[in-house]
């Protein structure tokens, strides 16, 4: 880490997100926050996105007294845990469970991103403007924001409606694993527009994002580097390792879900491991040759072999993931996925399915659905017009 002057200022850090996934990235980071004082302040912001829980019986919080619907941000600071997304693990105390968000973002340097990716685009319209405008983002956002016209990371997308920059967090993570403290590599990227890894916005220069402009980070501040970042994520237990390659890291994150469907649906039919291994090994040809025709110039295709981001994250997806299990539960039991999922999940989020459609409309605009036949396959597989039996004729061709 850098020299830190004592007229340095701290950065304030915000998790926007309180889920599965949000609550352990949170856990980390307030770990963090309280392991190194002279970079971070102590209290550690986390969005909840409000709603009343009830703590069960088997729960060491259940008070017989007290057994109606409580509010979930409540049950958070009181007891360290989030009873409904996270059960049995401890959140450490200096994290703050805030149902306001635009109170939980309000002067924060660091923000970080950490929601299911349908309700990301509300949430940062909601917040435009009342952000501190050098903040600087990242993105642990599984998906890839695409409509009919074009494909967009979530990086990019958070950046231009809010005005700064944003990086991305993403690797092989169940975060339930994550959380309770065993061992895993992620792969963070980051790269501030500018010829080496200290932007010009640390060096106090106004820069143009895509559409907007992002505001120099005061100099008081510690420059948010990959340094500084490692800082923040790095565990004993979580491994990290900083890269430039936003969209390799993003693109992998979100493509490797609808894989995991697929390979979900194939241990569902029995067809054994090769046959799994099949539908992954086409599904990163198809990562990685989106990545290559939509993000061309800007992606660095080891991303998809050599980070965590890429063929790790794949391989535990396809063998222990949401997405894998529901669709293999769906052929078990012979209902939707999404009936699965509202069974199964507690309130948690696919993104897989959401993706398979998105990726899909945009591909057919494209032209292009029969150059990712895997994608194809699985979005057709979802809305009746093909059969998880037509999966490896169709993938062969
Ligand atoms: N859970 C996991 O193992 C991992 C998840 N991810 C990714 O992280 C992202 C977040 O996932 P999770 O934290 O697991 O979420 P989750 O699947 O636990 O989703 C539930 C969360 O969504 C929130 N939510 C529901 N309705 C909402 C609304 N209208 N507006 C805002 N929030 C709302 C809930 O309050 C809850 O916090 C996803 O993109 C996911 O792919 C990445 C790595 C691991
Ligand atoms: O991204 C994940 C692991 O890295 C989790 O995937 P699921 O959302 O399918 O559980």
């Amino acid at each position: 880490m850098g020299s830190i002057t004592p007229h340095q200022r701290k950065h304030k850090v915000t998790v926007v997100g309180s889920g599965n996934w949000g609550c352990a990235i949170a856990k980390i980071v307030a770990e963090n926050a309280a392991s190194y004082p002279d970079l971070f302040e102590e209290k550690v912001e986390m969005w909840v996105f409000e709603e009343n829980v009830e703590i069960g019986k088997d729960s060491p919080h259940y008070n017989p007294s007290n057994t109606g619907p409580q509010k979930l941000t409540d049950v958070i600071n009181t007891y360290h845990e989030n009873v409904k997304y996270l059960q049995g693990v401890q959140l450490p105390p200096n994290l703050h469970a805030n149902p306001s968000l635009e109170e939980s973002v309000k002067d924060s340097t660091i923000l970080i991103f950490n929601l299911p990716h349908q309700f990301i685009l509300r949430t940062c319209e909601s917040i435009k403007g009342k952000i501190l405008p050098y903040a600087r983002g990242i993105s642990c956002i599984k998906g890839v924001d695409v409509d009919e016209n074009g494909a967009h990371l979530f990086s990019e997308t958070i950046g231009r409606v809010l005005g700064i920059y944003c990086g991305a967090l993403s690797g092989a993570n169940i975060a339930n694993e994550v959380a309770r403290e065993k061992w895993s590599e992620t792969t963070i990227a980051y790269a501030p527009p500018s010829p080496g890894l200290q932007s010009p916005l640390d060096a106090g220069v106004s820069f143009a994002f895509p559409d907007k402009l992002g505001r120099a980070l005061p100099s008081e501040y510690p420059p948010v580097d990959h340094t500084v970042l490692k800082t923040l994520f790095h565990r004993p237990y979580f491994h990290v390792r900083v890269v430039n390659d936003v969209a390799g890291v993003s693109i992998s994150g979100a493509l490797k879900n609808i894989v995991a469907i697929a390979a979900g649906w194939v241990e569902g039919m029995g067809w054994g491991d090769n046959a799994k291994a099949a539908v992954m090994r086409v599904g990163l040809l198809e990562m990685s040759r989106f990545g290559d025709k939509f993000f061309g110039a800007t992606i660095d295709q080891r991303t998809f072999t050599e980070e965590s981001a890429g063929v790790a994250d794949l391989i535990t997806s396809c063998s222990g993931g949401r997405n894998f299990r529901c669709a293999k539960y769906s052929i078990e039991r012979n209902q939707s996925i999404e009936e699965v999922e509202k069974t199964e999940l507690n309130g948690q989020s696919l993104q897989g399915t959401l993706t398979a459609v998105e990726v899909n409309n945009f591909l057919k605009k494209q032209g292009m659905e029969e150059d990712f036949p895997l994608f194809t396959a699985v979005y057709r597989i979802m809305t009746g017009s093909m059969k998880v039996a037509d999966i490896p004729a169709y993938i062969e061709r």
